[in-house]
Parts: C-alpha cells; structure tokens; sequence
C-alpha cells in the first residue's frame, strides 16, 4: 500500500460525450489537493468516435466492445506517454454501459495493458466494487468535489455541477473533517445534460455541439415536452441515484417533430431544468453553484441555469479551477485513494452500503 504523503498522480478521462481524452497531474496525498500540474486532452476521430459510438450500451463479449477497448486504450497510452512525472495513474476509461442494479457497470479499457505501456502503476476499474456493494458506481467525483472545497478556502455547503454527456451534482459541507464523514457530501446524476443536443446536432447538420448554446437561444422550448419530461419518476426518486447515457432516448425522440432550433432549445431548456430538480434535493440550501465540464461554455444553458436558481451560478475559472479537466484531475485523487486504501465512495455519494474503495491496481511487469 502507498505510504502517506503527496506524490504526483495522473488522472484520465474519456467522457459520456465521447469526444476525447482528458488528462491531468495532480499533486495529493489523497486526502488533501497541494497542486494541479501539467493538462493534455487527444480528441478522438471521425472514424474513432463511431466505433466507440457503435459499441455504447454493449457489453463485454460483444466484438464492438473489443474494438472500443482498443481504440480507448491506444488514445490512452498516446496521451499519457507525453507526461513526465506520474508516479501513479489513474485511468477511468470509457463508460459503454451502466446499469448499475442490472448487468452493472462497464468501462471499456484494461489498466493492465496501459500500466505495460507506461511503465507506472495505474489504478482502474473504479466503479465495480461499489456497484457489486449495492451502490450506482456513479458519480464518483464527489470525494473529490469536497477536497476543492476545502482547497478553496470554502467554509459555508457550495455545490459543483458537471454538465458532460449527462450532469451530476455534489452538495458539499466543507466545514466536515473528511469527504467521507456524515453529512459531508450529497451527490447524483442530475439528467441528460450536453449529450441530447450533441447527439441532435449530429444527426440533424453534422456538427459535434451547439456551440455556445446558439442555435438554442434562437429557438422556443416546447413547454408541453419539457413537462412530460420532468413528469419522469427519475427526478422524484431519493439520492443517490445516477444514469445511463442513453437513458432518456425517449426526450430525443420526444422533439423530433419540432424545427431545428426550438428542438435544440428545448433540450437545453430541459437539461437546465433537470439541474434545477435536482436542487430540491440538497440537504440545505447552497449561496453557489461551481459549475464545470463543457456545458459551462453553452451560455444558453448557463443562463437558463442562472435564471432558474436562487444561488450564484459561476464556471469553476471563478474559483480558480479548471473546468475541463476537473473529472481527469478527479481521477488522479482517487487514483491516490484508492493507492492508499482510502475509500472512493460511501452511502451518500453512490448509494453503496457501506465506505468502499473502488478499483483494482495493475503493476508493470506482474
Ligand atoms: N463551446 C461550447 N459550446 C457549447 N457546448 C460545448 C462547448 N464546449 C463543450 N461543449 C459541450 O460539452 C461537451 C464536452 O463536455 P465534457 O468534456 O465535460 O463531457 P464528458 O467529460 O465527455 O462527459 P461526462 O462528464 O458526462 O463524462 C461537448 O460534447 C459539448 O456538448
Ligand atoms: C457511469 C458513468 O460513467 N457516469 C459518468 C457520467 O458522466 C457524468 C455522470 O454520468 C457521472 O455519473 C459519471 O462521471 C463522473 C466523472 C463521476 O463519476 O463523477
């Protein structure tokens, strides 16, 4: 087991919007964050993202599944080559189905091959044991939502929201002695954020995203799908609770009939309301809300977020952090957790029974 004290770790992230590899030095001892290093993203290609594409809500054994892990894994070991000085890896990979109280979690990419290509120990598989212990395996960020907390300086509960493919929440206590002490953290999976607009994009004029919520601003939200939307039992139903990608196919569909720009409008509208439902749920209020991951650059959503809040709305940059590698950097510290045999997640943050330390470490070499 790793001894106590800091060392460099290097987390990396292949996100539900499936657009590349984020990657990220950070200084920890896996409980406190002492500083953020060197950054590197590789998008995938074309060709890359459509096998990836090909192989979401697959599972192990499938042909499509094999096909992905490779291509997760050569962006990986071309990413992660390129830096120097990490003494552990952490290596999320790519998420291609989650069920969690079904088949289970599954993501694509085998630490071990990435642990003989770079010569380093690297800790994976991070979401498994806490779903074999009854949890979601998601979000797994939240332990280290609390740990910027406190790097911030934050005394007062504040919350993060990621808006990747899907957006999740932490409620963070900052004022509480461990991220996995009672009352610290309260986290889950808000609803579809980016990926129901990227995916309409797509299909409708060949672009990855909505750049700057624009398209979206030129349209109107359909109230009338918004509600049926929100009539969802998923935004009733207690935390900790998290989800698939393609969980909510049916809103897709559901604006299909509608005009280019009000769909996109209308998806927009509804991933800032999802948001919004999940805030009813934070133990007590919060005076900010830190937002990061790239729905923070479509300004449609941050100020139909803004509008909708009774909190200050800000992009993590407010705070001095970086809200394109938060998650990479999220998975250095866990990397070190799990390294240290500190736990990942608890009954707050996943729903698993008990404190649990996810993933399992490959060795050069073994
Ligand atoms: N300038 C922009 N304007 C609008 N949307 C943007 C912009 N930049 C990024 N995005 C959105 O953010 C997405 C990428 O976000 P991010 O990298 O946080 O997701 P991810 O890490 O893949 O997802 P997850 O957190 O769900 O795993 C893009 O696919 C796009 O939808
Ligand atoms: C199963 C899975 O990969 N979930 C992702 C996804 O993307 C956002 C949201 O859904 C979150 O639950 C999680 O990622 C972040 C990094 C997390 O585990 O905290």
């Amino acid at each position: 087991m790793l001894k106590a004290g800091p060392i460099w770790a290097l987390g990396a992230m292949s996100g539900t919007s499936l657009d590349g590899v984020d990657a990220a030095l950070v200084l920890t001892d896996g409980e406190r964050i002492l500083d953020f290093g060197e950054t590197g993203y590789r998008p995938y290609d074309e060709e890359e993202r459509a096998l990836i594409r090909a192989a979401l809500g697959r599972w192990p054994g499938a042909p499509e599944v094999e096909m992905a892990a490779e291509i997760v894994e050569t962006a990986h070991a071309e990413l992660l080559s390129q830096f120097g000085a990490a003494a552990l890896v952490g290596f999320h990979g790519q998420t291609l189905a989650h069920d969690p109280r079904g088949r289970g979690t599954h993501q694509a990419g085998n630490g071990a091959v990435l642990a003989e290509v770079l010569g380093v120990p690297v800790v994976w598989d991070f979401r498994s044991s806490d779903v074999a212990l009854g949890g979601q395996g998601a979000p797994l960020a939240p332990f280290f939502h609390f740990a910027l907390a406190k790097r911030i300086g934050a005394t007062a509960p504040l919350a993060f929201l990621n808006l990747g493919g899907v957006g999740n929440l932490t409620w963070v206590d900052p004022s509480k002695p461990g991220p996995e002490s009672p009352g610290a953290c309260l986290a889950f999976d808000t609803g579809p954020a980016n990926a129901p607009v990227n995916d309409l994009l797509r299909s409708r004029r060949g672009l990855t995203q909505d750049t700057g919520g624009e398209l979206a601003a030129s349209g109107t939200p359909d109230a009338g799908i918004i509600a049926d939307f929100l009539a969802h039992p998923y935004f009733l139903r207690m935390p900790p609770k998290s989800l698939d990608r393609n969980d909510f196919n049916a809103l897709l569909a559901a604006v299909a009939p509608l005009p280019d720009a009000d769909a996109a409008a209308t998806l927009t509208r509804a991933a800032a309301e999802a948001v919004v439902r999940g805030t009813e749920h934070f133990p007590t209020p919060v005076e900010r809300l830190l937002v990061t991951g790239g729905g923070r650059h479509n300004a449609t959503l941050m100020t139909d977020l803004a509008a909708r809040l009774p909190c200050t709305v800000a992009p993590v940059e407010s705070v001095g952090l970086d809200g394109d590698m938060l998650e990479a950097q999220a998975f250095a510290y866990l990397a070190v957790r799990v390294a240290r045999g500190l736990p990942t997640s608890g009954p707050t943050t996943t729903g698993v029974m008990a404190l649990v330390g996810g993933g399992q470490i490959s060795h050069p070499g073994v």
